[in-house]
């Protein structure tokens, strides 16, 4: 049996999007840039596609990009908004717990001279909203906030992040990293006071090589990648259309099914819990404000990166933190900016879920773990 669990990182194409893509491989497979019929073919589908994301989103399709990831996304936001801002403000905030590709970017910014200032989060890694009122000034350029954790599922109240910041400074610019909310919870960007978002395709049953790129009417933005001017002269690089036409089919699935997938997951992830707390787990995922596929649990005395490995031999796939980190034996960021015990960071792996995943695949998860656990009381190897 081979259980995935690990779809934080990266999810299994649908087969319904993965048919509308194989059409423009095999015989649509015109440059949307070129002027003849084929291009024009290939463009008015992408063209297509971009309406799909916009009306998903609640935006115009203007204010749609396509990258190639959401780590491009996010780093040609960063970058060429600070640029724009470089000669009268240099004050950029963000949180200790965003993914990767914001910390590494903001890393980047600050070598470069801008001030990067971290707003704290809780002990369920909720951003704490009075400090990040006290952090916005006059200098203030960008907040960049994920909408939802990606190692321990903590949704943040986008709204009210951006009320504050608004209130504060009117002129900041807000970035929300939105890659882990499509197909999990209700995300639209049509009320928001938000400037800029991120998304990624292959985070919700649709393509890797993806990235969705909202970038409000009006505000400052420059290319990160310079060519040919594609994008509207934005983005250059002919685009992906097998991969667009993919990204806007999983889309719309994602949100026409969210609500009973959202119920599915739910229901595995509370069997997990109940499960895993039986044999002595610690939670670590505050479940009622969180993904409903995510679950960050640990055990004592036995190291994440083991537990992990063990699992692994049986066909079971879960991950100790972000995809991108895991092969490093250092401590979560994530954990260590909620403020976790150390022992409990240690043990800890998530478990994140999707549509697909079976309430026999939990048991037979469930089942594994319980003989995981009693061979090493048995053994005694494997303790830290
Ligand atoms: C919250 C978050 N932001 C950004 C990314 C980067 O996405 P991509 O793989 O499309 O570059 C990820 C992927 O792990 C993520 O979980």
């Amino acid at each position: 049996m081979r259980v995935y669990f690990d779809n934080n990182a990266t999810t299994r194409v649908d087969d319904r999007v993965l048919e509308e893509m194989i059409v423009f491989y095999r015989e649509k497979y015109g440059n949307p840039n070129s002027a003849h019929g084929m291009g024009i073919e290939a463009n008015l589908h992408m063209e297509k596609a971009r309406e799909k994301v916009a009306k998903v989103l609640g935006v115009s399709p203007s204010e749609i990009f396509f990258t190639s990831c959401a780590t491009e996304s996010i780093n040609w936001i960063l970058k060429t908004v600070a640029e724009t801002f470089e000669k009268r403000k240099r004050t950029i905030i963000t949180t200790p717990i965003e993914h990767k590709a914001v910390l590494e970017t903001m890393k980047y910014l600050s070598m470069k001279g801008f001030k990067v200032k971290y707003v704290p989060v809780d002990s369920r890694g909720v951003v704490k909203l009075e400090e990040l009122e006290k952090l916005v000034d006059e200098d203030t350029f960008l907040v960049s906030i994920m909408a939802a954790n990606n190692e321990v599922g903590t949704i943040q109240p986008v709204e009210d992040v951006t009320r504050i910041v608004k209130k504060k400074n009117k002129e900041t610019l807000v970035h929300v990293d939105a890659v882990q909310t499509i197909g999990k919870i209700p995300f639209s960007l049509e009320k928001l006071e938000v400037d800029y978002a991120s998304f990624s395709a292959h985070k919700f049953h649709g393509p890797k090589g993806v990235g969705i790129t909202y970038i409000r009417k009006g505000v400052p933005i420059r290319p990160l990648i310079h060519g040919g001017g594609q994008e509207r002269g934005l983005r250059s690089g002919t685009q992906n259309v097998p991969g667009i036409v993919g990204a806007a089919r999983a889309m719309e699935i994602a949100v026409e099914e969210l609500s009973e997938a959202a119920k599915h997951m739910e229901k595995l992830r509370s069997k997990l819990v109940s499960g895993l707390m039986n044999l002595g787990a610690h939670i670590i995922t505050p479940l009622e404000i969180s993904l409903p596929n995510t679950l960050s649990v640990s055990f004592p005395n036995i190291r994440g990166s083991t537990l992990q490995n063990l699992l692994s031999g049986y066909g079971i796939y879960v991950s100790t933190s972000s995809a991108c980190t895991s092969k490093d034996e250092r401590l979560s960021h994530v954990l260590d900016a909620m403020g976790v015990d150390r022992r409990i960071a240690q043990g800890a792996i998530r478990i994140s879920l999707c549509k697909y995943n079976t309430e026999e695949e939990v048991d037979y998860f469930l089942k594994k773990i319980e003989e995981i656990l009693s061979f090493l009381d048995l053994t005694g190897n494997n303790r830290r």
